[in-house]
């Protein structure tokens, strides 16, 4: 019956486990965390699925691990009782790489050993790093709810191939036997065992039990030694870290734990811990995390946040605890009031749900709100002030999207954006900075979207402001249109796209200034009327503009109409977009445009003027081979 097979590793796996057995390693013990937190989560699935079947605990209720060593046979034992691996299980589950965390990590390695295995000891990689210190390693397994006969023996030296065969295992839950190699003698220990799992596993809920040492005097009093005996005791904390009070837990144990949930090899930005009781009563642990993950755009993405009820584990990536454009934010909420049984539709219904997301929310935002009062602080250390910069690079997009998402809070949003702006390269200033260096007499908060932060700098449509010296803020992130759509004002002054609507710099301009303009207007009429006919089919209306300088044209939209730059971000994603014609505006005291006057080439010009009007916004013209045409006519 025990139909013995040896079955050959998924290339990936081969190729983790070729790096893992042919490199040096920073940290070798870390190889103990992760097999400790395989064993963790295994006991937390057995307890979610015995909520619905209770048999499932069989003679056994209190899931526990237990970490034992022969020094005799070298071997190190890592054993649970958890939910376990049927035949097929094993095959499937430690044979490939299913997790994301170990695919992703796969997918950074470089070829280079040191680089590699640098990563490997930060990242760790799941059940695969027993080879680290193994050269063999034997899971005996049985699922719960199979029969004692049921069981699996999962054998693997780590290099192409392993073997499975069924195998008779009255208890449930899985073993994992390393047998160490002849340079990973340490960790036949108790001590140096004990201090790994105080580091990296105090964190972990269940039990984690070793055997009790004992001192036993040596024969004629010739010196003595710790033995083992049979009596096993709890070596770690084993109460949840979010159920223990602030003051009981230290930073190391608060980013072990980050590390575990995150599969992040980067210490946490920030987090916070919290009990919150009232009419709806639930403890919140979350995280910011120091880095974008590869994913970050995928609004489909699960969030980071697992769900707790009364300690239980209920879920991963609970997405109905956070908004949306919090998907980046890590942690925990464990729930007093929620029904154990509850599902995915049941979350987004419940009243208790939207208030522990309300209150995760600003939670969150004060986490962030925080980093930005350390950033001014003089008595804040050089680490703190530069935190909210980093979060801001790496989240601060994504941020954007809660200005059209979460009404409640945009204006505590709104405060915590920064921009770049025609005063300043870096991505730093605040609608509350710009506020404070305002023009008298000026009205607006003046910004500019466009693709790149070269095309914002150069536009056209900037030009009046830069003589006039007024700042304008240059959006360059995919969202910015789109999330603007959405913030009107901020603090009581409107905020005015450059490139919408006619510029009416009010009492920014001078009468002189607009007398000048208004008699260019006049005598350009008749001009104006040629342009509007050779452009009818391009634009929707020309006139004249103060707003340029340099430039002999610029487009806008109407105060209304979409940009150009979204309708061609909405186009290049594949939406319908209705066709709007942009508003060609000119600067009369340019000479090309004084040219036009003269008449010849006329509607050779028009056309010339609206392309390069549409190139320097980043667009591109209709036709650009007649473009290049005309262009060269006029050089020739
Ligand atoms: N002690 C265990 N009991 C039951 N199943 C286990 C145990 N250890 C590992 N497994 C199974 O093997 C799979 C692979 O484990 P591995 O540690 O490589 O990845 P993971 O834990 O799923 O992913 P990651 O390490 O990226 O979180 C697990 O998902 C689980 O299904």
């Amino acid at each position: 019956m025990s139909q013995k097979k040896t079955l050959s590793f998924q290339a990936e796996v081969a190729q983790l486990l070729h790096l893992v057995t042919h490199s040096l390693y920073s940290n070798k013990e870390i190889f103990l965390r992760e097999l400790i937190s395989n064993a963790s989560d295994a006991c937390d699935k057995l307890r979610f699925e015995a909520l619905h079947n209770n048999a499932l605990y069989e003679d056994q209720p209190n899931l526990e691990v237990r970490v034992s060593f022969d020094r005799q046979a070298r071997t190190l034992t890592i054993a649970d009782n958890g939910i376990g691996l049927s035949r097929d299980e094993a095959i499937e589950n430690l044979g490939t790489i299913a997790k994301s965390g170990t695919r992703e990590f796969v997918s950074r390695l470089t070829g280079d050993q040191k680089a590699d295995a640098q990563l490997i000891g930060q990242f760790g990689v799941g059940f695969y790093s027993g080879f680290i210190v193994a050269d063999r390693i034997v899971v005996e397994s049985r699922r719960a709810g199979l029969p004692p006969d049921e069981g699996v023996r999962w054998t693997s030296a780590g290099a192409g191939d392993f073997e499975v065969e069924s195998i008779p295992r009255p208890q449930r839950g899985t073993s994992v036997t390393l047998h160490l190699r002849e340079d990973a003698g340490d960790y036949l220990g108790t001590w140096k065992l004990k201090s790994i799992i105080s580091r990296y596993s105090d964190h972990i809920s269940l039990p984690i039990l070793m055997r009790k040492e004992e001192w036993k005097e040596g024969e004629d009093n010739k010196g003595g030694e710790m033995v083992l005996t049979d009596e096993w005791e709890t070596v770690n904390q084993a109460s949840a870290l979010w159920t223990r009070a602030r003051k009981d837990i230290t930073a190391e144990q608060y980013q072990e734990l980050y590390k575990q949930i995150s599969h992040d090899h980067e210490p946490p930005l920030a987090w916070s811990h919290n009990r919150v009781e009232g009419a709806t009563e639930y403890t919140q642990l979350l995280y910011l995390p120091s880095r974008a993950p590869f994913d970050l755009w995928n609004r489909e993405k699960a969030a980071g946040v697992k769900l707790y009820v009364k300690r239980v584990f209920i879920m991963d990536e609970a997405e109905a605890l956070l908004p949306s454009y919090l998907r980046f934010v890590k942690g925990v909420v464990d729930s007093s009031d929620l029904p154990l049984n509850v599902s995915r539709e049941l979350l987004q219904e419940s009243r208790d749900v939207k208030a522990i997301r309300e209150g995760c929310t600003k939670r969150v935002l004060a986490m962030i709100e925080d980093l930005a009062k350390h950033e001014k602080d003089e008595a804040a250390s050089e680490e703190d002030k530069g935190k909210f910069a980093q979060f801001h690079a790496e989240f601060g997009a994504v941020l954007k999207e809660g200005l059209g998402e979460d009404m409640a809070n945009r204006e505590r949003l709104a405060k915590l954006l920064r921009f770049a702006s025609t005063q300043s390269d870096a991505v730093s200033v605040s609608f509350a900075d710009y506020k404070a260096r305002m023009k008298e007499g000026q009205e607006a908060i003046y910004y500019i979207t466009a693709d790149t932060p070269a095309a914002a700098k150069n536009s056209p449509q900037l030009e009046v402001f830069r003589k006039k010296g007024i700042e304008v803020l240059l959006m360059t992130d995919r969202v910015d249109e789109w999330a603007l759509n959405f913030l009107h004002e901020f603090d009581g002054t409107p905020l005015q796209s450059v490139a919408k609507g006619a510029v009416d710099l009010g009492k920014l301009l001078d009468e002189s200034e607009k007398q000048a303009a208004e008699e260019a207007a006049e005598t350009f009429k008749p001009v104006l009327e040629r342009l509007k006919e050779a452009l009818k089919d391009k634009a929707q209306d020309v006139r004249v503009t103060t707003r340029l300088v340099d430039s002999p044209a610029c487009l806008v939209v109407t105060d209304s109409g979409m940009s150009m730059q979204l309708a061609r971000m909405l186009k290049q994603a594949g939406q319908k977009v209705p066709d709007v014609k942009p508003v060609l505006e000119v600067n009369a005291a340019h000479p090309l445009v004084k040219k036009l006057e003269g008449g010849e080439h006329f509607d050779e010009l028009a056309h010339i003027l609206f392309d390069q009007a549409l190139l320097a916004e980043g667009g591109l013209p209709e036709d650009p081979a007649a473009y290049v045409r005309r262009v060269n006519a006029l050089l020739a």
